[in-house]
């Protein structure tokens, strides 16, 4: 029997082929597939994760484990303080998908204002148009209130102050350092944009509402059904940060009593997410749903697996996570 001597992997979650390859080349992967798998923490000395993450009592069970190569931004499924505690290093990618993301915050604001998936299942159905029920809502010049100020918030402004010419109010719940008044790093001009002092002014005010904050204890279920009602009705909701964030059964009231106009979202409390958890969401018209794909693009994909799975070789190997400016340590 041949005994490999390359570091032994664990990888959870689904990875772009080009990085699974390397991965083979330089580790021994344990996949889902692999029959170490039901007990990975044995044998793996690195782990790269994307959704799904690691729980604590793995972590803790985890003797030979050094490094988790989070393959992407944000480490809620990564129990970081036992990881400390056992001197586990954790890594992530911060701005690797700031772009990808925003995109998709686009095409949802454009998808539910236009109703543009509805109207492709009703055509789809044997619905012949056009009549007067296919009446959507402009996009240009509507007022997109953003809740939190980080790149992905300021990426989304960006565009849609540039492509739709609108208006910016912006709310961040945490006393943000970040200024939109100086260049980003991609050397985009400021953003002109209006700052309130409160979430309420901000949902009075906007006609699309997009949450851009972490999921943290003071951010859980910052939009229940008063902050719903306390949208237009006309207005949109936008959530490609995080399901925690809002109530779920409030939402679906919300969206059901078309107490606003419809939601796009990107994320939701339990995911992967099923029919049969969300049966209720899922029957709805007026909502856009996507399987938390906002950094999915396969550029964004390639370049970010490739990049965690470097990570975790350059830390086994030379006890350093590279140069790269986008690894960082936790
Ligand atoms: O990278 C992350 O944390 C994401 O959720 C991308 O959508």
């Amino acid at each position: 029997m041949t005994v490999s001597t390359k570091p032994v992997v664990w990888m959870p979650s689904g990875i772009h082929p080009d990085a699974f390859k390397l991965a083979n080349e330089l580790f021994d992967v344990i996949t889902p597939e692999d029959p170490r798998a039901a007990n990975w923490w044995v044998y793996a000395d690195g782990s790269v994760v994307r959704t799904g993450g690691i729980s604590v009592e793995e972590a803790e069970k985890a003797h030979r484990l050094k490094i988790v190569s989070r393959n992407g931004v944000g480490y809620e499924t990564i129990p970081v303080k036992t990881c400390f505690e056992r001197g586990i290093i954790v890594t992530r990618l911060p701005g690797i998908n700031t772009h990808s993301v925003a995109e998709l915050c686009v095409a949802l604001t454009l998808a539910v204002l236009r109703r543009v998936v509805e109207l492709d299942r009703r055509m789809r159905r044997g619905e012949v148009l056009p009549s007067i029920d296919w009446l959507s809502t402009s996009v240009d010049g509507k007022m997109l209130g953003l809740v939190g100020m980080g790149d992905i918030a300021r990426s989304y402004a960006w565009r849609m102050s540039r492509a739709f010419n609108t208006p910016i109010l912006v709310y961040s719940p945490t006393s943000s350092p970040l200024k939109w008044t100086d260049k980003d790093p991609s050397g985009r001009p400021p953003i002109p944009h209006t700052r309130v002092q409160s979430l309420e002014e901000l949902l009075q005010r906007s006609d699309i509402v997009s949450l851009h904050c972490p999921a943290t204890p003071q951010t859980c279920r910052m939009m229940g059904k008063r902050q719903f009602e306390m949208m237009k009705p006309t207005a949109v909701f936008i959530n490609t940060a995080r399901g925690a964030l809002v109530d779920e059964d409030a939402l679906t009231y919300a969206l059901k009593n078309r107490v606003i106009y419809g939601a796009g979202l990107d994320v939701l409390c339990h995911e992967p997410a099923t029919i049969e958890r969300y049966s209720k969401l899922y029957e709805l018209e007026n909502i856009v749903l996507q399987p938390h794909a906002g950094a999915g693009s396969e550029e964004v994909q390639r370049e970010s697996c490739i990049k965690a799975v470097r990570t975790v070789h350059s830390f086994l190997l030379e006890k350093d996570i590279g140069d790269s400016s986008e690894v960082k340590y936790l």
